[in-house]
């Protein structure tokens, strides 16, 4: 790149953020403008409340209301343009469209900036249709749609910027393919802190997914460090940007694995400029729609039970009801419930027969009414027949009949009875069975949900536009189909089926689409988040041919053996304090089970290392002792993976876990064992 080009883009720069600089001071005197003027009003109100009447004071009230909300919003401008003048944009395209038009400088950034006086497009947003361009095209030809049209036309310049603190770190001219080189840097940092956004170095697999509009239900299944949380995050933030006459944040629901998670994941649509989205956890659905009537045992519970007992009835009795045939037998029971459970006789009231041939043909009538919910139809159309005979209103006590009558023509009056009789009628009652406290088994939450569903109704979730599942191999098809009967808006539904933390309970695109046959299936085969070297070792757990690692290099990951498990504590509490001059940000030490976390833990504790337990609300910065069930999702610089010994990785629920803990490293990898090493890193 020519000294010029870089001497006039640097010159541009301190242009554009002095245009920054002042456009701040506007929205500064707005906001102090919008505040006298609120102070203000609220005085008036203050000292002439006496004489205002009630009217007065509601649009008195109003008035301040939205000045307030003005108000606000003004701030969060100025929230954005102080951002902007950080980091002002990421990219440039200049575009000539067909036809001889005039050519578009178009600078990329991660908010808009709107020059008023001169009123251009100085920065637009990385979600405008435009900006599309310069993730889907190098250049050359290239073309982009608006809700409108589609423009064609070349690119004749593409240009990438790294400016932090309002400083040009460097550019890059692209004449080939740009990514690589900004992508490279970005991977090698360290990461001390939440998730990230990634709007600089989107790839165009990822934007085709991030800006997909159309598809009711979109499936990613994406290897380990594909970037699938990362793309979900931001294609809500594209979907809020495209759509945001029609949906804000708080219209959108992620139902997310765990707290800790969700609160790994908070900071990138705030850094995106949009607010937080609402979240909640499988369970948290479960307790709502249950409406807390049932005591049921957790998905971590199940499994921590899982792998701590080797119990073949409790693996059968969660295979089998984590299979989509589970789902076709509880549907074929209901229709058998349908048509042999309401059995009702003839009725004599006030003088007047009512066959049992009617009341049954009533109760048909109303297929479309779940079956629990439809005795009062049923029993005003009795009343109904028997004023047509009688030609006069029942009396209180024979309406009470009625309402003793004809529920009882019903085989069940409780959700929980008739789940149970399922498993009768079935030939598996062996397959229901409450935990050693009595509760309900975690497997069989979300088949009881369906059948309360399918029986009784249930509150919907109409409110919620578009909901985001993260961690899919994780539920059922029985939980997609109650997903799909609770939540009628679109859906992003994203996971890896390699990192199942119950192999017997889990699901992958293909299973899930059986239950959304109108889903668009997208699969992610690069993976971003390890070096080369660990993704290797990875896949020596789980082969994957598709797989594509980054050729990011790093120091090969270790595995050291120790003649007994205190040399080995001795020796992580070692790594634990050459980790803390490395120049690394986060370590995540990584246990099978939460009792191996918390004995390491114990043994280690020192200034600044952090437990994560399933009751833990926040991710920590630093140093984390953790499970491979809590860490799926995140993500360290180091991992240490204690223990991986022959006796505790040997089942298949082992090696899934261990699978999952070195995915989660991004730079550096040691496993550690005393005596004999796992089978599976022989
Ligand atoms: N286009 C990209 N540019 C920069 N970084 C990226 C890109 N795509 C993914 N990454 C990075 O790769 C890492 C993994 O991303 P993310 O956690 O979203 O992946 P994932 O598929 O959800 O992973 P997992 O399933 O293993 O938890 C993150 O550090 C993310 O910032």
């Amino acid at each position: 790149m020519s000294f010029t080009t870089e001497q006039h883009e640097r010159e541009y720069l301190e242009e554009i953020k002095e245009k920054l600089v002042f456009a701040i001071q506007r929205v500064d005197d707005r906001i102090k403008q919008f505040s006298t003027e609120l102070r203000q009003n609220k005085e008036y109100i203050h000292e002439h409340q006496s004489g205002l009447d009630e009217a007065d004071m509601v649009a008195a009230g109003q008035s301040i209301d939205r000045m307030a909300f003005t108000g606000e919003s003004a701030v969060a401008r100025k929230r954005k343009l102080m951002k902007l003048r950080e980091s002002p944009y990421f990219g440039r395209i200049d575009f000539e469209a067909d036809g001889g038009g005039e050519k578009t400088e178009v600078y990329i950034g991660i908010y808009t900036f709107f020059d008023e006086t001169a009123r251009t497009n100085l920065i637009y947003d990385w979600r405008a249709p435009i900006s599309a361009m310069f993730y889907d095209f190098e250049l050359g030809d290239a073309s982009y749609t608006t809700p409108a049209r589609t423009v064609k036309g070349e690119i004749v310049l593409k240009r990438q910027y790294k400016i932090a603190q309002g400083r040009m770190e460097f550019m890059i001219e692209n004449a080939v393919n740009i990514h690589d080189d900004i992508l490279q840097k970005e991977l090698s940092k360290s990461s001390d802190d939440k998730m990230k956004n990634i709007v600089a170095t989107i790839q165009r697999d990822q934007n085709a997914v991030i800006r997909n509009e159309t598809a009711p239900v979109m499936i990613i299944q994406g290897v380990a460090g594909s970037g699938k949380t990362s793309i979900a995050l931001h294609r809500i933030a594209f979907l809020l940007y495209r759509f945001r006459e029609s949906i804000a944040s708080k219209d959108i629901l992620i139902l997310s694995p765990n707290k800790v998670f969700a609160d790994y994941i908070s900071n990138v649509l705030p850094e995106l400029g949009e607010e937080q989205i609402p979240e909640m956890e499988m369970e948290e659905l479960a307790m709502e729609v249950l409406e807390n009537k049932y005591r049921f045992q957790n998905f971590f519970q199940q499994v921590a039970a899982l792998l701590e007992h080797h119990d073949e009835a409790f693996i059968a009795r969660v295979r089998a009801k984590s299979s989509f045939e589970f789902l076709r037998r509880l549907n074929q029971y209901l229709i058998h419930v349908e048509n042999n459970y309401f059995d009702p006789t003839e009725l004599h009231l006030a003088g007047v027969v009512i066959p049992f041939p009617f009341i049954m043909e009533r109760f048909k009538s109303y297929h479309r009414i779940p079956m629990l919910k439809r005795f009062p139809e049923v029993i005003q159309d009795i009343q109904q027949y028997i004023r047509n005979q009688t030609k006069r209103k029942l009396s209180g006590q024979e309406k009470a009949r009625l309402w003793e009558a004809v529920p009882r023509m019903l085989k069940f009056s409780n959700v929980l009875d008739l789940y149970k009789d399922f498993f009768t009628w079935s030939g598996q009652p062996e397959l229901f069975k409450r935990t050693s406290h009595g509760d309900l088994e975690y497997a069989d939450v979300f088949p009881l949900i369906y059948f309360k569903i399918r029986l009784e109704g249930a509150q919907t979730y109409d409110h919620v536009k578009h909901l985001l599942v993260d961690e899919m191999q994780d539920y059922t098809p029985v939980q997609y189909a109650v997903l799909s009967r609770l939540f009628k808006c679109k859906k992003t539904i994203l996971g890896d089926v390699s990192q199942q933390v119950n192999p017997y309970s889990a699901s992958d695109a293909e299973g899930i689409e059986q239950v959304f046959p109108q889903a668009d299936i997208v699969k992610l085969f690069r993976s971003y988040r390890s070096t080369f070297e660990i993704t290797t070792f990875a896949q020596r757990l789980f082969f994957n041919p598709n797989l594509i690692a980054m050729e990011r290099h790093g120091a090969p990951p270790t595995v050291t053996g120790f003649g007994s498990n205190a040399e080995e504590i001795e020796a992580i509490k070692k790594m634990v304090k050459q980790f803390e001059q490395s120049g690394f940000k986060s370590l995540g030490v990584i246990c099978k089970t939460r009792q191996q976390a918390e004995f390491v833990y114990r043994e280690v504790k020192a200034h600044g290392i952090h437990l994560l337990t399933p009751d833990s609300t926040h991710f920590k910065e630093g140093i984390i002792i953790t499970t491979a069930h809590l860490a799926k999702g995140l993500e360290f610089d180091e991992v240490i993976v204690p223990f991986a010994s022959a006796r505790n990785y040997q089942t298949e629920i082992d090696k899934r876990m261990l699978y999952i803990a070195c995915t989660r490293a991004m730079h550096q990898l040691t496993l550690t064992y005393a005596t004999e090493r796992s089978v599976f890193i022989d």
